[in-house]
């Protein structure tokens, strides 16, 4: 139970000393807790109660009585209120700062962490574990910590105060603590079982929203509400399960208490009568008798929460566990920047190589096109350029410097992707185009924009740059959100440009200002382009024709059209396709 402590001050980290001192204001406020027992206490110590017909209450005596009981009110009121608001504080700014290191490791994990975690699971672990984490660990930590100096405090007091009160005590104490662990144990199990289907709800509930044009458009949306509806049918049976299963050990737990309870109850008076024990002390165990064990009734309360807490923690540490992609590499100014691949092997699976022993070099501020079947692994070559990926053997340089050295922050400076696939952010146009640049001024923005032919439509919208666009860039259409997210690459202003033209069809208007802003964006750079199209192949200055893997042709347009080989296959092929009409 306590290992838990030790990972939520190692989670907290510099948060640590404000939950040590919450602990302690919260042990004061169980001392404040303990305040009206001394009152009556004292009240019967100082009364007279042996002449039962003349029973003098001395004014004094009530007042002294009440002042205890204000003292006790007014010292609860002050050490609660501190302790909740370093609890609250505590565990807002602890998992704020989590929240801020997840987002910062998630960009330096390898992409294949995403391919191995499913986007429910990481997805609940960022907000679900994290708010889970954030409202209960210090609430569950103090519970704890106080609960359990306070139930050996009680037991140490019974036993001096009476040895044979004080074994029942303990007697009653150990039983409970049997029971208490086997509910942790049921709870470890069932709570495990609980959040697997929680993270299996969160997953199916994204997959539906993420799908959803396709499930209309087949109609398929029924079967996969049906799909959604089921996981949160076995998040519902298995919360019912976990309540079904904890009842009767939470009733056993009770009982045994009450039972010690009843025993103390019996015996005192026993005790009296054999005069083992004064007529006030008893009063005092009978009053005190209804508070002794509400510290293990508290422990016993946060045992599933805690087995909850268990394992949100487990999945916040199994991201930190994670090894980052650039933990061996230092940070570096890049002072050219021309690209070398030496005997490059990579799969996405250990057995399958999808890049087989490829080896180019692109010379600065140059165009070279991947061209290739579908499949051949032209985006490949580029994930590894910009070290989303590591390779499993060779090098690959960027102004002579090995990738690997770098830290990814380091070389991602370096580069612009635009990619087919354009996310933009549910905010306003000016700060989509700001991410390439976080401080550039609004004249910056509009000249991107300019440059990438979008300030016109930009203009047009009734709030103009400040236009919030919906999450995806869902109010745009194809061809704008290629423009935005080509003026954001403009405001970057990298010196390497890694471009994969769009496939997809898209009207000859927009196509054209599509490629007049990228004429814009690739001036004077080094280009890798992903080529689709005649006209930049043509214009390349080196062209990679690739296959299975591997580069099987390499060259310009008009040496390789001369060659017998794929790449004229390929040309006369597009050429075809591009003069068709409808
Ligand atoms: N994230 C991934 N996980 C596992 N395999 C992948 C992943 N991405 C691509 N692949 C596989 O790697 C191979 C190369 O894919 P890649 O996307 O690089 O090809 P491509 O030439 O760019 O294709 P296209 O022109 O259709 O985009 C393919 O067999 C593909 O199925």
């Amino acid at each position: 139970m306590f290992g838990i402590l030790k990972r939520i001050i190692k989670l907290s980290d510099n948060m640590a000393s404000k939950i040590k001192k919450s602990f302690m204001y919260s042990f004061i406020d169980g001392i404040f807790e303990a305040f009206p027992l001394i009152a009556i206490f004292y009240f019967f110590k100082v009364i007279d109660f042996s002449n039962s017909k003349d029973i003098i209450i001395d004014t004094i005596i009530i007042v002294k009585c009440a002042l205890i009981l204000l003292v006790g009110i007014i010292g609860r009121i002050f050490f609660k209120f501190k302790t909740y608001k370093l609890q609250g504080h505590a565990g807002y700014e602890m998992v704020a700062k989590e929240r801020l290191n997840m987002g910062e490791r998630l960009k330096r994990v390898p992409m294949g962490f995403f391919n191995e975690n499913n986007l429910g699971e990481l997805t609940n672990t960022v907000t679900t574990d994290m708010q889970f984490i954030e409202k209960q660990a210090p609430f569950i930590l103090d519970k704890m910590v106080n609960s359990t100096i306070n139930v050996f405090v009680i037991c140490i007091s019974m036993i001096i105060f009476n040895w044979k009160i004080g074994l029942v005590f303990l007697i009653g104490l150990l039983l409970a603590i049997l029971i208490l662990n086997l509910m942790q144990r049921k709870a470890s199990q069932l709570t495990k079982i609980q959040k697997n289907t929680q993270v299996q709800g969160v997953a199916s509930v994204f997959e539906y929203i993420q799908g959803i044009s396709v499930f209309k458009l087949f109609n398929l949306s029924n079967n996969r509400s049906s799909k959604v509806k089921s996981s949160f049918d076995d998040y519902s049976k298995a919360n019912c399960d976990l309540e079904l299963k904890y009842i009767p050990l939470n009733i056993l737990f009770s009982l045994s208490l009450k039972i010690a309870c009843g025993g103390i109850l019996f015996l005192a008076p026993y005790l009296v009568l054999t005069e083992q024990l004064s007529i006030i002390n008893m009063i005092v165990i009978l009053v005190a008798i209804f508070s002794i064990y509400i510290p293990v009734e508290a422990l016993g309360s946060i045992t599933g929460l805690t087995r909850m807490l268990e394992l949100s923690l487990n999945r916040v540490e199994k991201i930190e566990r994670f090894p980052l992609i650039d933990r061996c590499s230092q940070e570096m100014e890049l002072e050219s920047f021309d690209i070398d691949l030496e005997g490059v092997s990579f799969g996405y699976t250990p057995n399958e190589k999808v890049i087989k022993n490829v080896s180019f070099h692109i010379p600065e501020k140059s165009m070279t096109a991947l061209v290739g079947p579908s499949g051949c692994g032209k985006t490949t070559i580029a994930r590894l350029i910009s070290r989303f990926w590591d390779i499993q053997k060779g090098t690959i340089k960027i102004g002579k410097v090995n990738i690997a050295d770098m830290t990814c922050d380091s070389i991602l400076k370096n580069m612009t992707m635009v990619f087919q696939k354009v996310y933009l952010f549910n905010d306003t146009i000016a700060n989509n185009i700001k991410f390439g640049k976080a401080d550039a001024t609004m004249k910056e923005v509009e000249e991107a924009a300019k440059k990438a032919r979008c300030y016109n439509f930009i203009k047009e919208l009734p709030k103009g740059f400040d236009t919030i666009i919906g999450e995806g860039g869902a109010s745009l259409s194809g061809g704008e959100k290629q423009r935005i997210s080509i003026a954001r690459a403009i405001l970057k202003d990298a010196p390497i440009v890694l471009l994969d033209e769009a496939t997809s069809s898209i009207d000859p208007e927009n196509e054209f200002y599509i490629q007049q802003a990228i004429s814009e964006l690739v001036k004077n750079k080094t280009i890798v382009v992903i080529a689709h199209r005649l006209s930049t192949i043509r214009e390349a200055d080196q062209i990679l024709v690739m296959e299975n893997g591997q580069i099987i042709q390499n060259g310009i347009h008009d040496k390789l059209i001369k060659e017998d080989g794929l790449y004229k296959k390929f040309w006369s092929l597009k050429k075809k396709a591009e003069s068709w009409s409808i």
